[in-house]
């Protein structure tokens, strides 16, 4: 098998991501800024990946798709309908921020530290403070990215590691963290590592992956617009 390509793609910016607020499972829509980098992302798409063949994306995302279809609408010249869609899968979704979900980042570092906050925010297995309520007895109450690789890996595994190797293009669609951690196992990356890792909003990121779906190049942002590779390691905003 000769490399392969893969592309990564976190939402844009939610209300909650624009409040400031941590989002983790709730369900916030795209804020006008979102809409611009889902248009931003939706045209590097149509630009540099015609040939994709596989969209993968999770349970919170469908509004996402629904975005670029609707900005499609507007724009004759964006055309994504040729992605066909996966089901949208739990495996994918964002890390759960426990009782953390819903408060201001900014206020929460100022209360706790800037440090804890970070460890609590991007540390790869010490999860944020637990949800005191729960709905069901299969959900956890909170995740650490370990967490959070557990359940995303087997479907990487299972779904996603195949269709690569039966030669498709792949397109994933996701979060901060379901994709931290995805990064993470592709690069094996240390814990310290992806302790610094944040990745960019609407932003192609291109794996060209070897018969052991290992990179085979550092990822690579595609696209107008894109920031410096040095953004990813060092921009963590409250
Ligand atoms: O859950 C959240 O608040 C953000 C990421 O949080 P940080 O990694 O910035 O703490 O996730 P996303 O908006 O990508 O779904």
């Amino acid at each position: 098998m000769s490399a392969c390509k893969i592309i990564l793609i976190r939402h844009g910016e939610s209300c909650w991501n624009q409040e400031n607020h941590f989002c983790g499972w709730f369900d916030s829509d795209l804020s006008k800024t979102g809409i611009q980098e889902a248009r931003r992302g939706g045209q590097a798409l149509k630009g540099s990946c015609n040939a994709f063949q596989q969209y993968l994306c999770d349970t919170l995302n469908p509004h996402l798709l629904k975005r670029f279809r609707s900005i499609r609408a507007n724009r004759a010249s964006l055309d994504l309908m040729f992605l066909p869609l996966q089901m949208p899968d739990l495996s994918l979704n964002e890390r759960h921020y426990g009782s953390l979900t819903g408060l201001n980042k900014a206020e929460t570092a100022a209360k706790h530290g800037e440090a804890l906050v970070k460890i609590w925010r991007h540390s790869y297995d010490i999860p944020p403070p637990p949800m005191t309520f729960i709905m069901s007895l299969d959900q956890l109450p909170c995740e650490s990215l370990k967490e959070t690789i557990a359940h995303t890996l087997p479907f990487w595994n299972e779904e996603i590691a195949p269709q690569i190797k039966k030669g498709k293009r792949v397109l994933i669609a996701a979060h901060g963290n379901s994709l931290r951690g995805i990064v993470k196992h592709l690069e094996d990356m240390s814990e310290e590592a992806i302790m610094e890792l944040n990745l960019p909003k609407e932003i192609l990121i291109l794996y060209e992956l070897d018969k052991n779906l290992k990179p085979i190049k550092p990822m690579r942002f595609l696209g107008d617009g894109v920031p410096a590779m040095s953004y990813i390691h060092s921009h963590i905003k409250n």
